[in-house]
């Protein structure tokens, strides 16, 4: 399982690491130095071949001891570099303290002032980098000047295009003022054409938070990992750690070490979602249809079956055994027209729900899918029967906005649900958790997506996917996932209609094959953004199924 890591986990790993005796702070925080220094180069390697002018923002932390060590060793390839520092030397911790005098042995620190700009770098001056290293996952309150230095970046790309040269600018860990936990700007005047938005963001040993959620993909630029020698030790015998798609690991600067025995397992983990696993869900035994189980999908009105349509045809191509589709009966020409190898069941009887629990008297039906296409009301009658019948039961659109308005239906979920929310439905669902998400975000580590989901999770007993590009899957246990479609795995031709029906639909064939509500969300959602990568531009919700079986082929 490969983690993405809050502030706190980030400073745990960094202490046992130091505690062994494996390594000292300085050590870690000259191979972060290093690392930037190396993934500058990577990403413009003009900038290696000769010497540059650079300005390097220190912070009154370590992010700002990073940032020493930087300008430390690009002077020693040559560069030119002005150094500022945002606080008192005096206050600057150990190892940071070390690096600034370090510095003061090669250059002047400048002040930066957060009340007096006129000091700050001059963006006509003609520099190649500008390395932000103010905050990194210390922040813990809103940085007063983050304005002013978004301004100052703001204008000196600006003098790119008027035909000056192009500073790139290079965060250290996080762009300064963005919450590593959240990947939310912290304060309230924090419109991201405010933020101090990086070209290339490098960070240390895995991917936090905040480089994914919300705000943090679009601030960050490129996302690069550097190693910085605190990997995992694996037990004998263990599978490497597969390294999650969607950003990229520097090579190791120095020596590589492993994270300590004995470091207590952490609770709060968030998972990346890795190949792997994925193909380990869904490889097939062999069998006959039914040990791969039967999807039920209840279908719209007339003129409405498009959405169900959809999600079976996800269903089957995800390998359910069966998929049957559900429809009123004067429904049935029109879904017999459109189905071949997906069944089709009208809902006859004194009331479509009656009609429902006599067709879930057959138990093999294992997985249910209520929602694309239903219609509310439809929802309503329907969502009784199917909640007392305890299948596996993905829950999305409609029956969400049924769910919605009424506390006792909502009190009928049980564990083997699985609601799959836009931000939409989930503030409708959940109104207090989603008005506390968007609440201005005032003190550090603030409240984010995942905590929002695991919240969700909690109060509905019940596993959560809350859709975004930046997917977070909760189960009641806190037990939690983020499936990022960010950075070199954007899937931007997901967002289309009916796109959420196929992932509906594929979650419900991968209930029906037996997985459990966690891992056939995690693998769905994940399938659901590889589809769309392997179709690109022009991708319509038919085209996702379809897809499918090429994202297979390729996992195995
Ligand atoms: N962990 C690791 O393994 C490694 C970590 N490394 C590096 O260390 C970084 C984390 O360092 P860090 O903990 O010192 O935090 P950082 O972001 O530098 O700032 C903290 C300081 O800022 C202050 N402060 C906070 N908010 C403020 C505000 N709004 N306005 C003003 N001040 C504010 C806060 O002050 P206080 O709250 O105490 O008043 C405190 O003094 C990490 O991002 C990475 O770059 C690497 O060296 C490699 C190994
Ligand atoms: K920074």
């Amino acid at each position: 399982m490969t983690e993405i890591l809050t502030s706190a986990q980030m400073r745990a790993i960094e202490a046992a690491a130091i505690a062994s005796g494996r390594v000292t702070g300085l050590e870690l925080m000259e191979r972060a130095g290093q690392g930037v220094v190396e993934a500058v180069f990577a990403e413009w390697p003009a900038l290696a071949a000769a010497p540059h002018r650079a300005v390097v923002l220190c912070g009154p932390g370590s992010n700002g001891g990073d940032g020493f060590v930087v300008a430390r060793l690009l002077k020693g390839w040559g560069w030119e570099v002005e150094v500022f520092l945002y606080g008192e030397p005096g206050k600057l911790p150990p190892d940071a303290r070390v690096n600034y005098e370090r510095w003061c042995g090669m250059g002047a620190v400048l002040p930066l002032d957060d009340e007096r700009f006129d000091g700050w770098p001059n963006a006509a001056s003609g520099h190649a980098v500008i390395v932000d290293a103010i905050f990194g996952t210390g922040l813990v309150r809103p940085y007063r000047a983050h304005r002013h230095l978004a301004m100052t970046l703001n204008s000196c790309q600006s003098l790119s295009r008027k035909g000056g040269p192009s500073p790139k600018v290079v965060a250290v860990d996080l762009p300064s003022g963005l919450c590593s936990n959240s990947g939310r700007w912290l304060g309230d005047d924090q419109p991201l054409d405010f933020a101090p938005l990086a070209n290339l963001t490098v960070s240390f040993h895995a991917p936090k938070l905040g480089h994914l959620l919300a705000d943090g993909p679009v601030s960050c630029g490129r996302l690069v990992v550097a190693d910085i020698g605190l990997g995992q030790r694996l037990a004998p015998g263990a599978e490497a750690r597969a390294r999650p798609a969607g950003w990229a690991f520097a090579p190791a600067p120095g020596g590589r070490g492993g994270r300590e025995p004995g470091l207590p397992p952490r609770q709060d983990t968030v998972e990346a979602i890795a190949q792997a696993s994925v193909a380990q869900s869904v490889a097939k035994a062999a069998g006959h249809k039914y040990t791969h189980g039967h999807a039920l999908i209840l279908s719209g009105a007339v003129g409405r079956g498009g959405a169900a349509r959809l999600a079976a045809r996800g269903a089957l191509r995800i390998g359910a055994g069966l998929v049957t589709v559900a429809c009123p009966p004067s429904a049935l020409i029109e879904n017999a027209a459109r189905l071949d190898a997906i069944m089709l069941r009208p809902l006859r009887g004194e009331s479509e729900a009656e009609a429902l629990a006599t067709l879930l008297e057959d138990a093999r039906i294992n997985a249910l899918c209520l929602g694309p296409g239903l219609g509310v009301e439809r929802a309503r009658e329907l969502l009784p029967v199917a909640l007392a019948a305890k299948r596996a039961t993905v829950l999305d659109a409609d029956a969400l906005t049924a769910l919605a308005g009424d506390p006792a239906l909502f009190a009928l979920l049980h564990a083997s649900c699985l609601l799959t929310p836009h931000a939409g439905e989930f503030a409708r669902l959940f109104p207090d958790i989603a008005a506390k998400l968007a609440a201005p975000a005032t003190t550090g580590p603030a409240y984010s997506k995942v905590d929002a989901t695991r919240e969700a999770a909690a109060r509905a007993g019940c596993t959560v996917l809350l859709k975004g590009p930046d997917t977070v899957i909760a189960a009641p246990s806190g037990r939690a996932a983020l499936n990022a479609a960010v950075y070199d795995r954007a899937a931007p031709w997901l967002a289309t209609a009916g796109a959420g029906d196929v992932l509906a639909g594929i979650l419900t064939g991968l209930l029906a094959r037996g997985l459990e509500p966690f891992s056939a969300a995690s693998t769905a959602a994940w399938l659901h953004v590889e589809a769309a990568r392997s179709f690109g531009p022009g991708l319509i919700a038919e085209d996702l199924p379809e897809q499918l079986p090429a994202v297979l082929r390729n996992l195995s």
